[in-house]
């Protein structure tokens, strides 16, 4: 189900004046090696497209909804101006965990990728363990495993990263059922790391189901999946459970739409996944919403047309991202007219 939202504006403004940028990553990222995203200025201010390549129209309209909503829809009421974030650990060496890491000025979370395909147990721990030492007996350390995990093999995981004093383990699993099992499991073996859903949440028909099954101990919200901060707040007030605000590699201005996210959720308890512009090479913007003091900025990105020209996709790639974005208008549209209907 699309989420309902502002009146969708014109076709032609979103295509006139847009933007595509293909942003090369400092570290491969989930197979991503150059993120591309599609950028427009709304009435509002500028705002992103960026659903992974792979995700089809359906999925990726949701997205569309999120650049709609910040561009054109409510203005966000943020209640506060700067929210903390996690330094990002891709499933890198443990060798290089500190200079990546100091990327990150500031960051006493880590959020560290493990469980990727082709490594082993042992390259977690031990890249875990360098996140660890790195941020001090002070800082957090959180895992994200993206569903690369059975429920045995997430116990396995757990037990054997204990030493390093997890803040929470991310997605360990694919569905819901396993999630819960994956707590029913922490709490018979006396463990109590807890549980945060992603993936349950931003890729599920219904994202509070995985609440309502009691499955996590916390939601991790993204604005663009969720079809932007309008129904992304009202997933996390019906949630009722603790959240963290996190983005899919966003330029700056995707970024800065997570950032009003995060800034007007009620309560913020744990750091947010908003530093990632320090997994760029470039940017949109000369002054790009990077980790300073731990914490993020809350505020619109002014692009600028030099960087825009420098970072400029080829122009087939341009014409694949303005198809893309008519084919979710178009879904988007359908949606929105029978939502009309009684
Ligand atoms: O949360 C963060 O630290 C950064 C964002 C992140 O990890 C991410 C980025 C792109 C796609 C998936 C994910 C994820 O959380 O699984
Ligand atoms: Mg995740």
């Amino acid at each position: 189900m699309l989420p309902d939202g502002p009146a969708l504006p014109a076709l032609d403004d979103l295509l006139r004046d847009a933007h595509v940028v293909a942003l090369p990553l400092r570290n491969r990222f989930r197979g991503v090696e150059v993120r591309e995203a599609f950028l427009v200025e709304g009435p509002n201010g500028w705002t992103e497209f960026s659903p992974f390549l792979e995700y089809g129209a359906a999925e990726a309209s949701a997205w569309l909804a999120a650049t709609i909503d910040f561009g054109w829809g409510p203005e966000p009421r943020p209640l506060r101006e700067r929210v903390d974030v996690n330094a990002t650990l891709p499933a890198v060496a443990a060798g290089h965990v500190p200079e990546i890491l100091r990327r990150y000025p500031g960051c006493r979370t880590v959020k560290v990728k493990v469980a990727e395909p082709g490594q082993t147990l042992a390259d977690d721990v031990a890249r875990v363990a360098a996140a660890r030492a790195f941020v001090g007996a002070e800082g957090r350390v959180r895992v994200d495993a993206n569903m690369h995990w059975s429920v045995d093999e997430t116990l396995a995981a757990l037990r054997a990263l204990a030493p390093s004093d997890l803040e929470y383990v991310e997605q360990p699993v694919a569905t819901v059922p396993e999630l819960a099992e994956v707590r029913r499991r922490i709490a018979d073996e006396g463990l109590s790391t807890p549980v945060a859903a992603d993936e349950s949440v931003r890729k599920a028909a219904d994202p509070l189901a995985v609440a309502r099954a009691g499955a996590a101990d916390l939601l991790v919200v993204k604005a663009q999946p969720l079809g932007g901060i309008t129904p992304a707040l009202g997933i996390v007030r019906e949630a009722g459970l603790p959240v963290v605000v996190s983005s899919a590699i966003d330029t700056s201005v995707g970024l800065s739409m997570g950032a009003f996210l995060a800034a007007s959720v009620p309560e913020l308890p744990y750091a947010c996944g908003l530093g990632t512009a320090a997994m760029l090479t470039s940017d949109v913007t000369t002054e790009p919403l990077l980790p300073s003091e731990g914490t993020v900025d809350v505020r619109r990105i002014d692009v600028d047309v030099d960087l825009l020209r420098r970072t400029a996709a080829p122009a087939e790639r341009r014409a694949w991202w303005l198809d893309r974005v008519r084919a979710c208008y178009e879904q988007l549209a359908r949606s929105r007219a029978a939502t009309g209907e009684p």
